[in-house]
């Protein structure tokens, strides 16, 4: 799509005017304040299948200009929702090197260093993510929260490639692994809601689960996200680094977010 950017004269606060959606209701993110709480026993468990991917298998690593995004292969997909999601791709937000605070949810105004994005599209209903994109019932992302403390070798499976992917548009190939392994160990205490695409066009058709669990990744780790990357190609003069990609919590329009969890 056009230009967007999270800052300046493109930033979200422009983002409206030619993405509509941007502006309207049911936006994403917001921050999972006390009182919009509800607990739902009927919330299951996420079940995931097919994340155990072979290594022989290569997967897709890229800089959109907005995000370091991985390809996700079709057979990947989540189950225990009404209808089946099949994995398209996972990207990240994060803040930047001196401001460990970059998470697009919050839990009671508490910001997380990064974010995790695992999205999948209802492949029941609908042939690719393009065409699912934009329907009410099209999308469901997993969210993971991330925090900076202990090394963590599932994020490096892909992070310590991200020197080959220091300019927009750059993809490289990495070996697949086992995508569960970014995912935090408890699968049954999460938030959900329905909400948006966090970037234009900011379509109202995801259903949000946010995992309350963090996981960590080393300050290193952390690092090389927040400083290896630019929103610029190759050879522009004056490169623009990729940092700060996370749009504030939006309005919650009343919006009731349950919780599989109690305490
Ligand atoms: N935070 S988020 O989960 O809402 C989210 C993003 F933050 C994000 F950056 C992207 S993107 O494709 O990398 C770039 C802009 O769409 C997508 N991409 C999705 C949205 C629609 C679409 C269509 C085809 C392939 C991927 C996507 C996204 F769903
Ligand atoms: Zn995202």
């Amino acid at each position: 799509g056009g230009k967007w950017t999270y800052n300046g004269p493109d930033g979200e606060a422009h983002w409206s005017k030619h993405y509509p959606y941007c502006g309207g209701a049911f936006q994403s993110p917001i921050d999972f304040q006390p009182e919009l709480l509800r607990y739902d026993p009927d919330l299951l468990p996420i079940q995931v299948y097919n994340y155990n991917l072979s290594s022989n298998e290569q997967l897709t690593l890229s800089n959109n200009g907005h995000s370091v995004q991985l390809s996700l292969p079709s057979h990947m997909h989540l189950s225990s929702l009404r209808h089946l999601y099949t994995a398209a791709q996972l990207h990240l937000h994060w803040g930047s090197p001196d401001i460990l605070a970059g998470s697009e949810h919050t839990v009671n105004g508490r910001q997380f260093a990064a974010e995790m994005h695992v999205v999948h599209f209802n492949s029941g209903k609908y042939p690719n993510i393009s065409i699912a994109a934009d329907k009410s019932d099209g999308l469901a992302v997993l969210g993971v929260f991330i925090e900076v403390g202990e090394f963590n070798p599932a994020f490096d499976r892909f992070l310590k490639f991200v020197k080959g992917i220091r300019y927009r548009d750059q993809k490289v190939q990495v070996p697949a692994f086992n995508i569960q392994d970014l995912l935090p160990a408890q699968l049954d205490r999460y938030y959900r809601y329905d909400g948006s695409l966090t970037t234009p066009p900011c379509y109202p058709s995801v259903l949000w689960t946010v995992f309350s669990m963090p996981v960590t990744i080393s300050l290193k780790q952390y690092k090389a996200l927040a400083t290896g990357l630019f929103s610029s190609q190759a050879q522009e003069f004056d490169p623009v680094p990729l940092l700060g990609n996370y749009r504030k919590p939006q309005l919650t329009d009343n919006r009731v977010v349950l919780v599989s969890f109690q305490e």
